[in-house]
């Protein structure tokens, strides 16, 4: 014979149930802001460095985004996307891509349109070079959390701490909660069978 349920028991099963919590593994707001800048990231054409920047205010808005690549207009396909080597026959340093290239952090601070940025939060995934760190200086960032320091010897890199530790602008490596997002638009292709789209999962590391 099988048990009856008493009406206590019913509702305890119900509040045990997955869906009537709140859920565990969302993401947090470092791990947000920065898959944020990774996935604009994406957006950059730059054969050998993809970067990608995200400004967040106090009350964790994000207020503008941008990744790295060429001012407006200046074609992807026209500009060189290498960068000119020093002591070869053919050297030309017009043809080098850090003659054009609008850094993601610039872009970001661009993308603001003019709004008050002081004491906002700059995620990158890639530390401020010197002329950024000016601008995030210039425009009242006062954090910048970044994944990568992979240029931190070059002079650049290390001017760029000496300002904004001489300022007063706090850095920090983030270190991510979660390892692996995925981003899966497989789910919403099913249920539309007629889709002819071929969209690959973007996997962001
Ligand atoms: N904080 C940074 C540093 C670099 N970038 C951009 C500039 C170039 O497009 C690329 C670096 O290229 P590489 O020297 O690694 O060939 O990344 C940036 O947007 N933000």
């Amino acid at each position: 014979m099988s048990e009856q349920k008493s009406p206590q028991d019913v509702n305890t099963q119900k509040t045990e149930s997955p869906e009537n919590h709140k859920r565990r593994d969302y993401l947090h707001w470092d791990d947000y802001f920065m898959a944020t800048s990774l996935l604009s990231a994406k957006r950059s054409k730059d054969p050998v460095t993809q970067v990608g920047a995200c400004i967040v205010d106090s009350q964790n808005r994000i207020v503008a985004i941008g990744y790295n690549g060429f001012p407006r207009n200046c074609s992807d396909d026209e500009f060189p996307w290498s960068k000119a080597q020093k002591g070869t026959q053919d050297f030309n340093p017009l043809e080098d891509k850090k003659m054009y290239v609008v850094h993601a952090e610039a872009n970001a601070i661009l993308n603001s349109n003019g709004m008050r940025l002081t004491g906002t939060r700059l995620y990158t995934t890639l530390f401020p070079c010197n002329e950024c760190a000016k601008l995030i200086i210039q425009v009242g960032i006062s954090q910048v959390l970044y994944l990568s320091d992979k240029y931190a010897e070059k002079p650049t890199y290390r001017a760029s701490k000496r300002m904004l530790d001489a300022v007063g602008v706090a850095y920090k490596r983030h270190v991510p909660q979660q390892k692996k997002i995925i981003i899966d638009f497989e789910n919403f292709l099913e249920e539309d069978p007629n889709s002819s789209l071929g969209l690959n999962d973007l996997h962001l590391k």
